[in-house]
């Protein structure tokens, strides 16, 4: 049976790139054999290359983890007076990282001006000298975010606050004023195209909302994709299993997605939001970096989560009537189930016997990890310059997350290539098992065999990356000592001395070696992206 998945389609354009043929110097036009052991490395002071991974042994090799024990970042953000906003006057002042909140105008009770003291206070009235534009935000506030992921740390970036109050607007933005999602996506490319040479860095991304207390895929239009559940890893951190993930190489590719999740995500016109959220929106980036050094690979992994909740909101003054009512009290609900499990992580009398009620909404389980344990995790807290009551409770919100402290870890391994040899024979057995199981007519659960295409796939994209990412190394060595060796003939040149009598003949003699390395890494590269085609075109006519 033929069906259509944007995935996989995905994943065909994704990896089917043309390969730069590895440039390498050789000035005799003369290979050379390689050395069982190269007496060149103090001449040129460069390794010489590792051998080609074939043989299966040791376990693999973890580095005792980086851990940052560190306080969940806040920020308040209050949007500009819009046509919605019932009253004009504006309740809201903010200096330096102060926000003041001036009395509730339609109390009879005495009241004195609240102040509260945030990690950024962001500012919207655009004449003013302290406004904060959608870039100074993300300048700010969210590319600290990037700079962990790249780092090797999860992190977790959440907008809170009341309906209308300016999430969407902040974390997604408009076209012409994108918010911090698209901008981080913009910064990630930029920094992934400098960190070329050094590490080969792959994305994937997903996309989900929690609507009615249920998990939907926002990236399939597949039946399965709604009502999906939230299980647990091996290492008990939650996921949604069945997912779609997309491998994305560019800034394009991945605010398409972004783009076509936003237009079937839950929306609709209520008082006191022409478009508002009626679902959470989850965006999850899994960033891998792989850097081939010393006959090893060193792997960074991280999982940066970008969330833009649905908006707290009271019955009478949006209006909402049968499907939106529904929608407002299941988006209230799991707002203070979030409440609750964000007090009792800040409570100074917290013990470790004490039940954190994550399980009891979906939006708290998904977000476990972020709220609680493996992340750096930013909120950024949308308040209406209007409305006195909503805004205190997000600005109490806002303190009580301040308190909480999350314990992340760089997540990385290292793996020696004996390991990766393990790992290649250890997934040829799977691919001859499933190979086998392809060819009989009547598959009994088609839809593990297509997670097990999908895992093949998977598998090749990471070989295929890193394959490419120690071409870039050798090529780099290549070219220092191409040009170590030019100039040195040059100077021997001028003085009129031989080049065999000084040594030259040994940097020569190891160009010539990597040259050949060099041929065999491209002809292992050629192999794998030919079987990463043939297990990507099995996956597309599943
Ligand atoms: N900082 C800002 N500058 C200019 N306009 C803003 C700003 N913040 C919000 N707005 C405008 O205010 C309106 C409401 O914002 P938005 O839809 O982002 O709110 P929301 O908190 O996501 O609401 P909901 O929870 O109902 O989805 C939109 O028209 C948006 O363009």
């Amino acid at each position: 049976m033929l069906k259509t998945n944007p995935a996989r389609e995905n994943i065909k354009r994704g990896t089917t790139k043309a390969h730069s043929p590895l440039k390498l110097y050789n000035p005799n036009g003369n290979t050379g054999s390689p050395r069982s052991e190269s007496p060149l490395k103090a001449a040129s002071g460069i390794n010489p290359p590792p051998p080609v991974l074939t043989r299966p042994s040791s376990p693999l090799r973890c580095k005792s983890p980086v851990r940052d024990s560190a306080n969940v970042k806040v920020a308040v953000r209050v949007r500009p007076l819009i046509a919605e906003d019932a009253e004009v006057s504006c309740l809201l002042s903010m200096a330096g990282q102060d926000t003041f909140l001036s009395p509730d105008p339609t109390s009879t009770r005495q009241q004195e001006k609240r102040s509260f003291t945030f990690d950024k206070s962001f500012w919207s009235a655009s004449k003013d000298s302290n406004f904060a534009s959608q870039e100074d935000v993300y300048e700010l506030f969210g590319k600290e975010f990037l700079d962990h992921s790249l780092e090797g740390y999860n992190t977790c970036i959440f907008a809170y606050g009341q309906t209308g109050s300016g999430k969407s607007y902040t974390m997604m933005g408009t076209e012409s004023e994108p918010g911090i999602i698209p901008q981080l996506c913009s910064d990630l490319f930029e920094r992934i195209e400098q960190l070329q040479g050094i590490s080969s860095v792959s994305v994937r991304a997903s996309f989900c909302e929690i609507y009615n207390e249920q998990v939907r895929d926002l990236l399939s239009n597949a039946k399965t994709s709604t009502n999906l559940k939230i299980r647990e890893n091996s290492s008990r951190e939650p996921y949604v299993e069945g997912l779609s993930e997309f491998t994305v190489k560019n800034v394009a590719q991945v605010l398409k997605y972004l783009k076509q999740g936003n237009a079937i995500r839950a929306t609709a016109s209520t008082n006191m939001n022409s478009h508002s959220s009626r679902s959470h929106a989850v965006f999850s980036l899994e960033i891998r970096q792989l850097t081939y050094e010393d006959g090893g690979t060193e792997e960074k992994r991280s999982l940066l989560r970008l969330v833009d909740l649905a908006g707290s909101e009271r019955t009478n003054a949006t209006g909402a009537t049968g499907q939106r009512l529904r929608e407002g009290s299941n988006i209230n609900k799991s707002l203070v189930t979030l409440g609750r499990v964000i007090s009792a992580l800040a409570s100074d009398r917290r013990s470790t016997l004490q039940v954190i009620p994550y399980r009891e909404s979906v939006l708290t389980r998904l977000l476990q990890d972020s709220l609680g344990g493996n992340s750096k995790t930013a909120m950024i807290a949308c308040i209406s310059p209007t409305n006195y009551e909503q805004t205190l409770s997000t600005l109490r919100y806002a303190v009580q997350a301040k308190h909480i402290t999350t314990e992340a870890r760089v997540n990385q391994d290292r793996i020696d290539s004996e390991q990766q040899g393990a790992q290649i024979e250890e997934m040829q057995k799977r691919l001859n098992d499933l190979q086998l199981k392809l060819s009989k007519r009547d598959q009994p659960d088609e839809s593990s065999v297509i997670a097990k295409v999908a895992a093949t796939v998977r598998f090749y994209e990471d070989r295929a990356a890193l394959l490419e990412a120690r071409c870039r190394k050798l090529e780099q060595q290549n070219d220092l000592l191409t040009d170590k060796l030019e100039r040195t003939a040059q100077i021997l040149r001028t003085s009129g001395q031989s080049l065999a009598a000084t040594g030259v003949d040994r940097i020569q003699a190891l160009i010539s070696e990597y040259t050949q390395f060099g041929q065999t890494l491209s002809q292992d590269r050629e192999t794998v992206s030919n079987r990463l085609d043939y297990w990507t075109a099995i996956l597309e006519a599943m």
